[in-house]
Protein backbone atom coordinates (compact mmCIF):
# COMPACT_ATOMS: atom_id res chain seq x y z
CA UNK A 1 0.00 0.00 0.00
CA UNK A 2 1.16 3.48 -0.61
CA UNK A 3 2.12 5.85 1.90
CA UNK A 4 -0.78 8.58 2.79
CA UNK A 5 2.42 11.22 3.12
CA UNK A 6 5.76 10.77 1.25
CA UNK A 7 7.67 13.86 1.33
CA UNK A 8 11.15 12.68 -0.32
CA UNK A 9 14.17 15.64 -0.09
CA UNK A 10 11.96 18.57 -0.15
CA UNK A 11 13.65 21.91 -0.35
CA UNK A 12 12.00 25.13 -1.09
CA UNK A 13 13.73 28.38 -1.63
CA UNK A 14 12.21 31.72 -1.69
CA UNK A 15 13.33 34.39 -3.73
CA UNK A 16 13.43 37.73 -2.55
CA UNK A 17 11.53 39.80 -5.34
CA UNK A 18 13.93 42.86 -4.96
CA UNK A 19 17.12 41.14 -4.16
CA UNK A 20 18.39 40.39 -1.32
CA UNK A 21 19.78 36.52 0.15
CA UNK A 22 17.18 33.64 -1.12
CA UNK A 23 15.66 32.04 1.69
CA UNK A 24 16.43 28.09 2.07
CA UNK A 25 12.96 27.56 3.96
CA UNK A 26 12.92 23.96 3.55
CA UNK A 27 16.08 22.29 3.46
CA UNK A 28 16.46 18.50 2.40
CA UNK A 29 13.25 17.69 4.22
CA UNK A 30 11.69 13.55 3.92
CA UNK A 31 8.54 12.30 5.73
CA UNK A 32 6.78 9.25 4.92
CA UNK A 33 3.65 8.71 7.22
CA UNK A 34 1.44 5.52 6.90
CA UNK A 35 -2.10 5.16 6.56
CA UNK A 36 -3.97 5.60 9.81
CA UNK A 37 -0.96 7.40 11.62
CA UNK A 38 -0.98 10.62 13.63
CA UNK A 39 1.98 12.49 12.68
CA UNK A 40 3.07 15.52 14.82
CA UNK A 41 5.65 17.90 13.23
CA UNK A 42 7.00 20.22 15.46
CA UNK A 43 9.64 23.45 15.32
CA UNK A 44 10.06 27.14 15.93
CA UNK A 45 8.00 29.62 14.62
CA UNK A 46 9.20 30.24 11.16
CA UNK A 47 11.41 26.79 10.82
CA UNK A 48 9.28 25.49 7.91
CA UNK A 49 6.19 23.43 8.96
CA UNK A 50 3.36 25.40 6.96
CA UNK A 51 5.70 25.65 3.68
CA UNK A 52 6.15 21.42 3.71
CA UNK A 53 2.43 21.28 4.39
CA UNK A 54 1.94 23.62 1.67
CA UNK A 55 4.28 21.67 -0.66
CA UNK A 56 2.29 18.88 0.07
CA UNK A 57 -0.76 20.08 -0.57
CA UNK A 58 0.29 21.80 -4.18
CA UNK A 59 -0.01 25.27 -2.60
CA UNK A 60 3.75 25.71 -3.25
CA UNK A 61 5.84 24.33 -5.58
CA UNK A 62 9.16 22.43 -4.62
CA UNK A 63 11.87 24.14 -5.68
CA UNK A 64 13.22 20.47 -5.32
CA UNK A 65 12.11 17.10 -4.28
CA UNK A 66 8.89 15.37 -4.17
CA UNK A 67 5.83 15.22 -2.22
CA UNK A 68 3.20 12.57 -2.90
CA UNK A 69 -0.24 11.76 -1.14
CA UNK A 70 -1.54 8.11 -0.97
CA UNK A 71 0.99 7.35 -4.53
CA UNK A 72 -0.03 10.76 -6.46
CA UNK A 73 2.20 13.59 -7.34
CA UNK A 74 0.84 16.42 -5.22
CA UNK A 75 1.43 18.70 -8.19
CA UNK A 76 -1.44 16.99 -9.81
CA UNK A 77 -4.94 18.12 -8.84
CA UNK A 78 -6.19 14.11 -8.47
CA UNK A 79 -3.65 13.90 -5.38
CA UNK A 80 -6.11 16.58 -3.26
CA UNK A 81 -9.20 14.19 -3.73
CA UNK A 82 -8.83 12.23 -0.67
CA UNK A 83 -7.36 15.31 1.34
CA UNK A 84 -9.11 17.95 3.84
CA UNK A 85 -7.41 20.76 5.01
CA UNK A 86 -7.49 23.00 8.26
CA UNK A 87 -5.01 26.29 7.47
CA UNK A 88 -3.40 27.96 10.20
CA UNK A 89 -6.12 31.06 9.51
CA UNK A 90 -8.70 30.21 8.22
CA UNK A 91 -11.36 32.41 6.60
CA UNK A 92 -14.92 31.78 6.97
CA UNK A 93 -18.06 33.75 5.90
CA UNK A 94 -18.89 35.24 8.87
CA UNK A 95 -23.11 35.93 7.56
CA UNK A 96 -23.45 32.24 7.31
CA UNK A 97 -24.23 29.77 10.00
CA UNK A 98 -22.52 26.74 10.83
CA UNK A 99 -24.70 24.91 8.96
CA UNK A 100 -24.95 26.71 5.69
CA UNK A 101 -21.14 26.88 5.96
CA UNK A 102 -20.72 23.26 5.60
CA UNK A 103 -23.86 22.72 3.32
CA UNK A 104 -21.58 25.26 1.45
CA UNK A 105 -18.82 23.19 1.00
CA UNK A 106 -20.36 20.10 0.59
CA UNK A 107 -21.68 20.97 -2.76
CA UNK A 108 -17.78 22.42 -4.12
CA UNK A 109 -17.49 18.66 -3.11
CA UNK A 110 -20.24 17.44 -5.57
CA UNK A 111 -22.62 16.38 -2.40
CA UNK A 112 -26.44 16.90 -2.94
CA UNK A 113 -30.10 16.66 -1.64
CA UNK A 114 -30.50 13.81 1.33
CA UNK A 115 -26.74 12.97 1.28
CA UNK A 116 -25.82 16.57 1.77
CA UNK A 117 -27.96 16.80 4.54
CA UNK A 118 -27.32 14.52 6.14
CA UNK A 119 -23.29 15.01 5.52
CA UNK A 120 -23.77 17.83 7.27
CA UNK A 121 -25.52 16.76 10.38
CA UNK A 122 -23.17 13.82 10.94
CA UNK A 123 -20.69 16.76 10.94
CA UNK A 124 -21.99 19.17 13.24
CA UNK A 125 -22.27 16.28 15.73
CA UNK A 126 -18.83 15.14 15.16
CA UNK A 127 -17.58 18.31 16.27
CA UNK A 128 -19.94 19.14 18.61
CA UNK A 129 -21.54 22.13 17.07
CA UNK A 130 -25.09 20.34 16.72
CA UNK A 131 -27.20 23.45 19.16
CA UNK A 132 -25.26 26.24 17.54
CA UNK A 133 -25.79 24.87 14.01
CA UNK A 134 -28.26 28.01 12.95
CA UNK A 135 -25.95 30.66 14.68
CA UNK A 136 -23.86 33.02 12.41
CA UNK A 137 -20.05 32.48 12.57
CA UNK A 138 -19.46 35.89 13.06
CA UNK A 139 -20.85 35.07 16.86
CA UNK A 140 -18.71 31.86 16.80
CA UNK A 141 -16.17 31.68 19.53
CA UNK A 142 -12.41 31.47 18.22
CA UNK A 143 -12.42 27.46 19.67
CA UNK A 144 -15.63 26.80 17.53
CA UNK A 145 -14.43 28.60 14.62
CA UNK A 146 -11.91 26.12 14.82
CA UNK A 147 -13.98 22.93 14.93
CA UNK A 148 -16.45 24.14 12.03
CA UNK A 149 -13.07 24.82 9.94
CA UNK A 150 -12.32 21.21 11.23
CA UNK A 151 -15.56 19.75 10.35
CA UNK A 152 -15.12 21.66 7.11
CA UNK A 153 -12.06 19.77 6.25
CA UNK A 154 -13.69 16.36 6.71
CA UNK A 155 -16.59 17.10 4.04
CA UNK A 156 -15.57 14.75 1.37
CA UNK A 157 -14.47 12.03 3.95
CA UNK A 158 -10.55 12.36 3.47
CA UNK A 159 -8.47 9.82 3.95
CA UNK A 160 -6.11 12.18 4.93
CA UNK A 161 -6.30 15.28 7.12
CA UNK A 162 -3.87 18.34 7.46
CA UNK A 163 -3.98 20.34 10.28
CA UNK A 164 -1.93 23.73 10.45
CA UNK A 165 -2.12 24.58 13.98
CA UNK A 166 -5.62 22.77 14.86
CA UNK A 167 -5.61 24.55 18.21
CA UNK A 168 -4.18 28.07 17.56
CA UNK A 169 -5.83 30.82 20.19
CA UNK A 170 -7.72 28.01 21.26
CA UNK A 171 -8.50 27.84 25.01
CA UNK A 172 -7.50 24.65 27.07
CA UNK A 173 -11.21 23.07 27.11
CA UNK A 174 -11.48 24.00 22.86
CA UNK A 175 -7.97 22.45 22.64
CA UNK A 176 -9.19 19.04 24.35
CA UNK A 177 -12.50 19.01 22.10
CA UNK A 178 -10.38 19.30 19.42
CA UNK A 179 -7.94 16.75 20.95
CA UNK A 180 -10.45 14.35 20.94
CA UNK A 181 -11.78 14.93 17.23
CA UNK A 182 -8.50 13.71 16.13
CA UNK A 183 -8.39 10.73 18.32
CA UNK A 184 -12.16 10.26 17.07
CA UNK A 185 -10.04 10.25 13.29
CA UNK A 186 -7.83 7.96 14.35
CA UNK A 187 -10.53 5.71 15.19
CA UNK A 188 -11.54 6.09 12.00
CA UNK A 189 -8.33 5.23 10.27
CA UNK A 190 -7.87 8.41 9.00
CA UNK A 191 -4.56 9.46 8.67
CA UNK A 192 -3.69 12.88 10.19
CA UNK A 193 -0.65 14.65 9.56
CA UNK A 194 -0.58 18.42 11.92
CA UNK A 195 1.61 20.73 13.26
CA UNK A 196 1.50 22.59 16.84
CA UNK A 197 2.90 24.46 19.29
CA UNK A 198 1.26 22.63 21.92
CA UNK A 199 3.34 20.16 22.62
CA UNK A 200 1.89 17.95 25.14
CA UNK A 201 -0.97 17.77 23.10
CA UNK A 202 0.92 16.52 19.67
CA UNK A 203 2.81 14.06 22.94
CA UNK A 204 -0.73 13.19 23.50
CA UNK A 205 -2.37 12.79 20.32
CA UNK A 206 0.93 11.53 17.67
CA UNK A 207 2.53 8.17 17.05
CA UNK A 208 5.05 9.81 15.45
CA UNK A 209 6.99 13.00 15.73
CA UNK A 210 9.34 15.17 13.77
CA UNK A 211 10.96 18.14 14.95
CA UNK A 212 11.86 20.84 12.70
CA UNK A 213 14.83 23.49 12.73
CA UNK A 214 15.65 26.10 10.47
CA UNK A 215 14.04 24.16 7.30
CA UNK A 216 15.87 21.03 8.42
CA UNK A 217 14.81 17.98 10.24
CA UNK A 218 16.50 17.33 13.42
CA UNK A 219 15.24 14.44 14.62
CA UNK A 220 11.62 12.23 13.73
CA UNK A 221 10.78 8.99 15.64
CA UNK A 222 8.34 7.01 17.23
CA UNK A 223 7.37 8.92 20.18
CA UNK A 224 8.13 6.16 22.84
CA UNK A 225 11.82 5.94 20.97
CA UNK A 226 12.20 9.69 21.56
CA UNK A 227 11.40 10.70 24.60
CA UNK A 228 13.52 7.74 26.27
CA UNK A 229 16.48 8.38 28.30
CA UNK A 230 19.17 5.86 26.79
CA UNK A 231 21.03 5.69 29.95
CA UNK A 232 18.19 4.72 32.23
CA UNK A 233 16.45 2.12 33.26
CA UNK A 234 12.78 2.31 35.53
CA UNK A 235 11.14 -0.61 37.75
CA UNK A 236 7.45 0.32 37.95
CA UNK A 237 6.34 -2.02 41.32
CA UNK A 238 2.75 -2.27 42.62
CA UNK A 239 2.52 -3.10 46.11
CA UNK A 240 6.00 -3.17 47.18
CA UNK A 241 7.03 -3.26 50.63
CA UNK A 242 9.03 -0.89 51.94
CA UNK A 243 11.35 -3.85 52.75
CA UNK A 244 11.21 -4.92 49.34
CA UNK A 245 12.58 -1.38 48.29
CA UNK A 246 15.52 -1.70 50.62
CA UNK A 247 16.21 -4.84 49.41
CA UNK A 248 16.30 -3.26 45.50
CA UNK A 249 17.98 -0.22 46.64
CA UNK A 250 20.92 -2.17 47.99
CA UNK A 251 21.17 -4.81 44.95
CA UNK A 252 18.33 -4.69 42.71
CA UNK A 253 17.31 -8.31 44.09
CA UNK A 254 15.04 -9.97 42.51
CA UNK A 255 11.64 -9.17 43.21
CA UNK A 256 9.81 -11.95 45.56
CA UNK A 257 6.90 -9.75 46.92
CA UNK A 258 5.80 -6.76 44.30
CA UNK A 259 4.98 -7.35 40.66
CA UNK A 260 6.58 -6.11 37.90
CA UNK A 261 4.33 -3.79 36.43
CA UNK A 262 6.76 -2.46 33.17
CA UNK A 263 10.35 -1.99 33.24
CA UNK A 264 12.56 0.21 30.50
CA UNK A 265 13.82 3.73 30.43
CA UNK A 266 11.87 6.37 31.85
CA UNK A 267 10.59 9.70 29.75
CA UNK A 268 11.52 12.63 29.23
CA UNK A 269 8.94 15.24 28.04
CA UNK A 270 8.28 16.40 24.82
CA UNK A 271 8.56 19.96 25.89
CA UNK A 272 12.27 18.99 27.16
CA UNK A 273 12.75 17.37 23.70
CA UNK A 274 11.99 20.18 21.36
CA UNK A 275 13.33 22.79 23.71
CA UNK A 276 16.74 20.97 24.23
CA UNK A 277 17.01 20.61 20.32
CA UNK A 278 16.15 23.58 19.42
CA UNK A 279 17.46 26.31 21.92
CA UNK A 280 20.97 24.85 22.99
CA UNK A 281 21.45 24.51 18.88
CA UNK A 282 24.16 26.71 17.20
CA UNK A 283 22.93 25.44 13.91
N1 LIG B 1 5.61 33.07 0.37
C1 LIG B 1 6.74 33.28 1.03
N2 LIG B 1 7.67 34.12 0.54
C2 LIG B 1 8.83 34.35 1.19
N3 LIG B 1 9.17 33.76 2.36
C3 LIG B 1 8.27 32.90 2.89
C4 LIG B 1 7.02 32.62 2.27
N4 LIG B 1 6.33 31.71 3.03
C5 LIG B 1 7.13 31.46 4.10
N5 LIG B 1 8.29 32.17 4.02
C6 LIG B 1 9.40 32.11 4.98
O1 LIG B 1 9.80 30.77 5.09
C7 LIG B 1 10.18 30.47 6.46
C8 LIG B 1 9.35 29.31 6.96
O2 LIG B 1 8.01 29.75 7.11
P1 LIG B 1 6.83 28.76 7.56
O3 LIG B 1 5.57 29.56 7.53
O4 LIG B 1 6.90 27.53 6.77
O5 LIG B 1 7.26 28.44 9.06
P2 LIG B 1 6.42 27.76 10.24
O6 LIG B 1 7.34 26.76 10.87
O7 LIG B 1 5.12 27.28 9.75
O8 LIG B 1 6.22 29.00 11.23
P3 LIG B 1 5.02 29.32 12.30
O9 LIG B 1 5.21 28.37 13.43
O10 LIG B 1 5.35 30.74 12.69
O11 LIG B 1 3.73 29.19 11.57
C9 LIG B 1 9.97 31.75 7.24
O12 LIG B 1 11.20 32.43 7.35
C10 LIG B 1 9.00 32.54 6.38
O13 LIG B 1 9.18 33.93 6.56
Amino acid sequence: MDPAVDIENLVKVFRPQFGGRPLRAVDRVSITIQPGEVYGLIGPNGSGKSTTMKALLGLVAPSSGTCRIFGADSLEVDSREQVGFLPENPYFYKHLSGAETLRFYGKLCGLRGRSLESRVDELLDLVDLESARDRRLGGYSKGMLQRIGLAQALVQEPRLVILDEPTAGVDPIGSRQIRDLIFALKKRGITVFLCSHLLEQVQEVCDRVGIIFRGRMIREGQLDELLAIEDQTELILKDASPELLEKINRLVAESGGGEMIRSGRPRTTLERLFLRETTDRKN
